[in-house]
């Protein structure tokens, strides 16, 4: 079964009591941040934080995938921190900053040396690149298919923003990008992540975005509150309506198939091969995440 990726939570690596708990807002993926939410001075000691939690495997004993966000590799702790984090049994090293296959081709080069190293599968621990600059959105093809361990890119709205002189507004500023990383992670058959939405008070803003990203059809978001998971996870979900519709279609194909006919006929719409794929999918997610409250 396909894993989901809707909610990736964000949190600083420096936070201690953080760490310890955050497990309990079961996101599907949780990620320790080492770059941007750790000050300079803090860098070594919240390393230090997230490789004893790792060691604990508590998230991945209740099926929360583990990411770490390292510092960029042109930085003092980039390669400390993919050492520290690697040996700790990660599932997943997010590389910030990632401008080109370049970048990635030079952290797997890293990752697969210390896989050796430590007897860890080779190829076991996986990537994903954040794309947060207008290079990293022109190379989003090359970048997504750069490695087999690259599992989803994400866009990462305040740095790529930046890079594009201009700021958050009504999302037109993320219109190309959001539709770049998409694309490109549809070509390499991995996830895609939409951007942060950063007022942690404004569900209804968030709930806005996150009908946009769905309908483009993005796996998820990376999230900086845990308020925002439940939010997120039932906005993802099929309705009822969705899943009794889904299972018609399904079912009037099944009966097609009997009688020999390759299109069928429901309520005067046809159904041809897209419509009952997509229909299967929508009882496949009911099925794991559950119906919309
Ligand atoms: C541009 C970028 O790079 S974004 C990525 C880096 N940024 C981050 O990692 C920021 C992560 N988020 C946070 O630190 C916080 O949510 C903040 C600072 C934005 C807001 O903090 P608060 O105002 O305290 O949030 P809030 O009042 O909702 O907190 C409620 C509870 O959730 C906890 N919480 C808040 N955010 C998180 C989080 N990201 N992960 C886990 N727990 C969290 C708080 O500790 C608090 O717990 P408690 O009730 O046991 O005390
Ligand atoms: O990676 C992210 O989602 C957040 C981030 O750094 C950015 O938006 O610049
Ligand atoms: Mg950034």
């Amino acid at each position: 079964m396909k894993k989901l990726r809707r909610s990736m939570l964000f949190l600083p690596g420096s936070n201690a009591a953080m760490l310890s708990t955050s497990f309990v807002y079961q996101p599907d993926s949780i990620m320790f941040d080492l770059e941007d939410a750790v000050s300079i001075k803090e860098k070594d000691s919240a390393r230090l934080l997230v490789v004893q939690t790792l060691k604990l495997g508590i998230y991945q004993k209740m099926g929360i995938e583990t990411v770490v966000r390292i510092n960029a590799l042109d930085t003092p702790f980039g390669l400390d921190d993919v050492e520290a984090v690697v040996r700790a049994g990660v599932d997943v090293v997010r590389l910030p900053m990632t401008h080109s296959a370049e970048d990635v081709h030079q952290l797997e080069a890293h990752i697969e040396r210390i896989e050796n190293e430590i007897g860890r599968k080779v190829g076991s621990t996986k990537i994903i690149a954040a794309i947060e600059s207008a290079a990293g959105v022109v190379n989003a093809v090359s970048i997504a298919q750069s490695t087999p361990r690259m599992i989803a890119i994400a866009l990462a709205a305040f740095d790529y923003l930046v890079d594009m002189q201009t700021e958050r507004g009504d999302g037109t500023e993320l219109f190309y990008a959001r539709c770049a990383v998409l694309h490109a992670a549809r070509v390499a058959k991995i996830d895609a992540f939409d951007v942060v939405y950063s007022n942690i008070n404004d569900d209804e803003g968030f709930l806005r975005e996150v009908k946009l990203i769905k309908q483009l059809g993005f796996n998820g978001k990376s999230l900086i509150n845990p308020r925002q998971i439940e939010l997120l996870h039932n906005a993802y979900a099929p309705t009822q309506k969705d899943v009794d519709h889904a299972q018609e279609i399904v079912d009037a194909a099944i009966e097609g198939e009997k009688k020999g006919l390759g299109v069928v006929s429901l309520n005067g719409k046809m159904i041809d091969g897209p419509i009952i794929t997509r229909a299967k999918a929508v009882i496949e997610l009911a099925k794991m995440s559950g119906v919309r409250r």
